[in-house]
């Protein structure tokens, strides 16, 4: 599903933020991208979305060298990917309806499968009584699981988040966890990173990746029922 292979990537400064990255990630895993602040998970998360230029190394994501996308295909390869990046660019004047609701409006889903997939996906996330809301009026908290409903609201292929239960308290960790989970059983490949060790221990059939100053340093197998 997702193949590294030497991924290298500097910014302004001589060392490398991702040395020598070689990750296998396959359908239905769960993997957790742990390590410290400035380790290079977010730098890592963007180049699996094809976000950050590699200067060395290939990432495969269906057998496909996401850098060598045409501009025909990008837009298609995005609507595959659910994303929660750490600006969740909501629309922060329109409702927290409109907002789950577009990526299916963006693949031209009728009016009666958006009501009842936004609102299914609103009362997983105990979002339902603030469909009304405009996003610029609720808490980081809520505007972070509204990002999450987004990002899975279209069953995307693969989920990538990028620390997305941050601002959440510990039953809405659990909650958005079992969300993602459910997924992951019917096939979506979710990649989540964190600060937080302690988060995948809630996830029995989660990989571990750790990063460390932009090298991988330890990895758990995938399991084999993942
Ligand atoms: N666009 C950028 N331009 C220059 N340097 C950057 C850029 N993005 C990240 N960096 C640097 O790359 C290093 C890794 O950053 P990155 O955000 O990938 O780490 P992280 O592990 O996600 O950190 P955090 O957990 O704090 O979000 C840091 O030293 C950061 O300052």
């Amino acid at each position: 599903m997702i193949q590294c292979l030497h991924v290298f990537k500097t910014y302004d400064s001589p060392n490398p933020v991702l040395q020598d990255i070689n990750l296998e990630i396959f359908q239905g895993d769960f993997v957790f991208l742990l390590g410290k602040s400035g380790s290079g998970k977010s730098t890592f998360l963007k180049a699996l979305f094809g976000l950050t230029p590699l200067d060395r190394g290939h990432i495969f994501i269906e057998g496909k060298d996401i850098s060598q996308l045409t501009p025909r295909e990008v837009p298609y390869f995005r609507r595959e990917v659910g994303t929660v990046f750490q600006d969740f660019k909501l629309l922060t004047h329109k409702s927290v309806f409109k907002n789950v609701a577009l990526p299916l409006e963006i693949v031209g889903r009728d009016d009666l499968f958006i009501q009842k997939r936004v609102h299914t996906i609103l009362s997983d996330l105990n979002l339902d009584q603030k469909a009304d809301v405009p996003c610029g009026h609720l808490s980081a908290a809520e505007q972070q699981r509204v990002a999450i409903a987004r990002a899975v609201v279209n069953d995307p292929v693969i989920f990538l988040g990028d620390e997305p239960t941050a601002s959440l308290d510990a039953q809405e960790v659990r909650q958005v966890l079992r969300l993602l989970d459910d997924m992951r059983i019917i096939g979506t490949t979710v990649v989540l990173t964190t600060h937080n060790a302690s988060l995948p221990a809630m996830v029995p059939q989660s990989r571990v990746v750790v990063l460390h100053q932009g090298r991988l340093i330890e990895q758990t197998a995938s399991s084999p029922s993942s």
